[in-house]
């Protein structure tokens, strides 16, 4: 990765750190730009802020602790303040693909109790549509002969990832090259009406922005199509 994706990253992380309040639920995303918001999530923690986090993976779970951020078990609470999280490709519309680090399941769980839902990225994760990302796709391990042969009907070319890698759920990741998804939204209800598909990484109408580290500058998405430089 080059070093000035790695301080886009960077910016857009630090900028949405700065959105949380004192006594907040956080929830805590997964993969690398995540990791960089934690970091600064810890920085802030140790010089006083009170909040309690909510890890969206095991990985996540341990670094919080590490950097001595307190942690809550999400079915103690009612919502999720903030989260702030990365993604694998946005559109202005913000409709996202997400589960490149194989974590989509627990961080959409998060983002659906999260009242903020916070992306943040390098300049590299803005696409026109989506499609370039293959879609992960969380399936029962029993059931993803079957899962692959259904994604073949929906023009899905389907492949397990790793030997296969397995998920904090105990479940199998499906990458999916749909070429150009034109519509989300429908996309993601056929994939939820497949016997064995636990989730999918489309994530449609659950961010409420999205920052994106830009050369230097943090470009700000928002749910109301607007745009600014933060
Ligand atoms: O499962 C992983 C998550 O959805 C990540 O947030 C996503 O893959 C983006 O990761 P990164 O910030 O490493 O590009």
């Amino acid at each position: 990765m080059s070093s000035s994706t790695e301080q886009e990253k960077k910016n857009a992380a630090r900028e949405a750190v700065k959105l949380i309040r004192d006594h907040q639920v956080v929830g805590l995303g997964t993969g690398s730009t995540a990791v960089l918001a934690i970091h600064e999530i810890g920085e802030r923690v140790r010089q006083g802020l009170v909040i309690q986090g909510v890890p969206t993976s095991n990985s996540t779970a341990a670094l919080a602790r590490e950097l001595s951020i307190p942690l809550v078990d999400i079915n103690s609470v009612a919502h999720i303040d903030i989260t702030i999280d990365g993604a694998d490709e946005f559109t202005k519309e913000l409709h996202l693909i997400k589960g490149g680090g194989g974590a989509l399941l627990r961080e959409k769980i998060v983002a659906v109790k999260t009242l903020q839902e916070v992306i943040i990225a390098d300049a590299s994760k803005y696409v026109e549509r989506l499609g370039r990302f293959r879609l992960p796709v969380e399936v029962i391990p029993f059931a993803s002969g079957y899962v692959l042969h259904e994604l073949e009907k929906l023009n899905g070319k389907g492949e397990v990832r790793g030997a296969p890698f397995v998920t904090d759920e105990g479940n199998y990741i499906i990458d999916v090259d749909f070429k150009t998804i034109e519509d989300p939204v429908r996309l993601s209800a056929r994939l939820k009406n497949i016997t064995g598909v636990v989730e999918h990484g489309l994530f449609t109408g659950l961010a409420e922005r999205v920052l994106m580290g830009t050369g230097d500058k943090v470009q700000v998405f928002l749910k109301q199509n607007s745009t600014f430089t933060a």
